[in-house]
C-alpha cells in the first residue's frame, strides 16, 4: 500500500474507534482482520497514523480546521510524519487508494496556522475538562506537560538481573537502537521511531524468552527502586496485575525473602505465572483469595499499591483512554484508591513501609490520597521522600518534582517516563 491508502485505512479505523467508542487496538485489529491484504509494515504505518491522531486529536484537528477522522489523519501526517500540505496533496495525486486530498479551504486554513497561536487545551492536546487538573499540578508547565503526555513513547526494558546484565542484554540487542536509559540501573531505552517505522518486536528475541528482560516503562521500575526491597525482605503486592512489579521486586530481592502477590481480579494475575517462569523468581508466592491474605497482617517489610486509576500518565501509550476518560470514572477511582491504602495499610509491620504508586498525573490521585490519608491515619508518616531519591538517583535530582513530605512525581516532560506518581509512608506503631 502506499500512504494513501495507509492514511485512508487509518481514516476508516478513527471513524470506528469514535462511532462505536472502541479501544483503538480493537479496532486497528478488526481493521487487519479483514484486510488480510495488508502487510506488517502497511499496519504499522496504519497504526501509527491512527494513534498519532489519537495523541494529537486536537491539535491534529485544530491544523486543519475541523474535528472529523479525516481532519485527524490529515493533521497526524502533518505533525507526525513531517509532511506539508503539499507533498502531501502531490503524494495522494493519481493515488486511488488515498483520501480525496486536501481541498481549497483546508488548504486555506492549514497555510494560515500556527500551532504556537493555538489555545492552550490544543497545545497541550487534552480533554476541556482535564485542562484545570494538569493546571493544579503543573502550574505554569501544564501545556508543555500536557504537548509531552501526547507524544510518542519509547519502549523501554528492565534487565533481569537474576539473568543477565545490562551490558549482556545491550549486545543482544544490537542494531535495536537500544541504549542505556537514563535514570535507571538495569533500564534499556529503544527511543521513539519516527513516521511509519516502528518498534522491534522484542518479545520474539530469544534474549526474550530466555528471561533476560521484560517490557517495562521506566517510570514503573523507579517505582519499584523506590520501595527499596530488598532480599530477605517480606513485600505484598497488593495490586500485582500481571507481575510487571512484582518481577522487579523478585530480581531487586535476588529471589531471597518473600513477595505475596494479590490482585481482587483473578484474571489479572493469570499471566504472571509464565512471566515468573521465563525469569526464574522463585520468591514469589500468589494469593488470589482475600482470605490468604488475613495471615500477613502486621507482618509485611513493604507493603506496595500499585492503585488502579485514570492512567492519564500513559495517554502516550493509551490515547484513546484520553479521550474515553470522564469526571464519573475519576470520582470512582478516588474511592478505590482510598479504600485500597485503608485495607492494606493492615498489612505493614511496625516499622514498615506502605508504598503507594499510580500511573496518573493529577493531584487528586496522588498528593490528595497521600494527604487524606495521613489525616485519618494517625500511625504513618512520610519518608522524606527528597532524600530518598538522593539516595536512589543521586545527581538526577532534575528528573523528577518531589514534595518532600508527600510524594515524587514522573513524567514524560520532566522524567522522560511515563506519568508515575510515587509515596512511602512509614507505620511509626
Ligand atoms: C495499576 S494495575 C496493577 C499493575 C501491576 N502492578 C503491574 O505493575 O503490572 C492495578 C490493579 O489493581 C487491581 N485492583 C483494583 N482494585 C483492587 C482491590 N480493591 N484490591 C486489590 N487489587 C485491586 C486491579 O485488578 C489491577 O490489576
Amino acid at each position: 500500500m502506499r500512504l494513501g491508502g495507509r492514511l485512508a485505512a487509518a481514516i476508516e479505523v478513527l471513524e470506528d474507534i469514535e462511532r462505536r467508542h472502541r479501544p483503538a487496538a480493537d479496532a486497528l485489529k478488526d481493521w487487519g482482520l479483514s484486510h488480510r491484504f495488508a502487510g506488517a509494515g502497511d499496519r504499522a504505518a496504519i497504526g501509527n497514523i491512527v494513534y498519532d491522531g489519537l495523541r494529537r486529536k486536537r491539535s491534529a484537528g485544530w491544523l486543519v480546521g475541523d474535528d472529523t477522522p479525516r481532519a485527524i489523519g490529515f493533521g497526524a501526517l502533518l505533525l507526525e510524519w513531517r509532511e506539508t500540505a503539499e507533498t502531501l496533496n502531490a503524494t495522494l495525486e493519481g493515488d486511488k487508494f488515498a483520501p480525496p486530498p486536501l481541498d481549497a479551504d483546508e488548504l486555506a486554513t492549514i497555510a494560515s496556522r500556527n500551532l504556537a497561536d493555538a489555545p492552550d487545551v490544543v497545545r497541550a492536546d487534552c480533554p476541556d475538562w482535564c485542562a484545570p487538573l494538569l493546571e493544579q499540578v503543573f502550574g505554569p508547565d501544564w501545556v508543555e506537560e500536557g504537548a509531552a503526555l501526547a507524544a510518542r513513547p519509547p519502549l523501554d526494558l528492565r534487565v533481569n538481573t537474576l539473568r543477565a546484565d545490562r551490558a549482556k542484554v545491550l549486545a543482544e540487542l544490537e542494531g535495536t537502537g537500544a541504549v542505556a536509559s537514563p535514570l535507571t540501573a538495569n533500564g534499556i531505552r529503544i527511543p521513539p521511531i519516527d513516521g511509519s517505522g516502528r518498534h522491534p518486536n522484542v518479545q520474539a528475541e530469544p534474549a526474550f524468552q530466555k528471561g533476560w528482560f521484560e517490557v517495562q516503562d521506566e517510570g514503573s521500575q523507579i517505582a519499584a527502586d523506590l520501595t527499596g526491597a530488598a532480599p530477605g525482605m517480606q513485600v505484598l503486592d497488593y495490586c500485582a496485575g500481571a507481575g510487571g512489579k512484582t518481577l522487579a521486586l523478585s530480581a531487586a530481592m535476588e529471589n531471597r525473602g518473600q513477595i505475596f502477590a494479590h490482585d481482587s481480579e483473578k484474571g489479572r494475575l493469570a499471566p504472571m505465572f509464565e512471566r515468573l517462569r521465563r525469569s526464574e523468581n522463585r520468591n514469589v508466592q500468589v494469593l488470589s483469595k482475600p482470605a490468604e491474605l488475613e495471615r500477613l497482617e502486621g507482618q509485611m517489610d513493604i507493603v506496595l499499591i500499585d492503585a488502579p486509576c485514570t492512567g492519564s500518565g500513559t495517554w502516550r501509550r493509551r490515547p484513546d483512554a484520553k479521550w474515553r476518560l470522564t469526571q464519573r470514572q475519576l470520582d470512582v477511582r478516588r474511592g478505590e484508591q482510598a479504600a485500597i491504602l485503608d485495607a492494606a495499610k493492615a498489612h505493614v509491620k511496625p516499622g514498615g513501609l506502605l508504598a503507594y504508586v499510580t500511573c496518573s498525573v493529577f493531584d487528586a490521585e496522588n498528593r490528595d490520597q497521600i494527604e487524606a490519608f495521613l489525616a485519618r491515619e494517625k500511625r504513618f508518616e512520610p519518608v522524606d521522600h527528597a532524600a530518598l531519591w538522593q539516595q536512589n538517583f543521586s545527581g538526577k535530582a532534575d528528573a523528577a518534582r518531589i514534595d518532600p513530605a508527600r510524594g515524587i512525581s514522573l513524567t514524560p516532560a520532566r522524567s522522560g517516563t511515563d506519568g508515575f506518581f510515587f509515596a512511602a509512608l512509614r507505620r511509626t506503631a
